[in-house]
């Protein structure tokens, strides 16, 4: 789904104009919620404020699909309540959230980590 300013949208500049590895980057682009859903395969595992599992207990399984929700806002209820994991990473030095990149980094590590070999 291409969004003006939406994070697919930025990730296509990215792989065109400025990063030389963006190339390396399979980038899938969904018409809707409902088509990205139909075509998943594995868990939907959705990173949020509001999860009910800290990311250090959670245990990732091959195939996981990794959900990030918007800048600004977050994911939409309907969202949140398709997932089929919720994770929060804590922040023991209080804030209201992580940002985006910096909150998949750490999952993304956490997902290796746990599945390495
Ligand atoms: C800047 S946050 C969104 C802030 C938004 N105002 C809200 O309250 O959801 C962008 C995304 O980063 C992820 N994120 C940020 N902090 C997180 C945390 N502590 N635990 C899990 N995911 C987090 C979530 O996917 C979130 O939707």
């Amino acid at each position: 789904m291409i969004e003006p300013c939406g994070f697919p949208f930025s990730l296509k500049l990215l792989r065109t104009r400025a990063l030389d590895y963006g190339e390396q980057a399979e980038l899938h682009h969904h018409d809707s919620w409902d088509a990205f859903v139909a075509e998943k395969v594995g868990r939907l595992v959705l990173l949020t404020t509001k999860g009910a599992t800290n990311l250090w207990d959670f245990e990732f399984q091959t195939g996981d699909c990794l959900l990030v929700g918007r800048e600004s806002a977050g994911v939409p209820d309907h969202v949140h309540d398709a997932a089929d994991g919720r994770v929060k990473i804590a922040m023991p030095g209080g804030g209201r959230s992580l940002n985006v990149a910096i909150s998949a980094g750490i999952a993304i590590a956490e997902a290796h980590r746990q599945l390495r070999g």
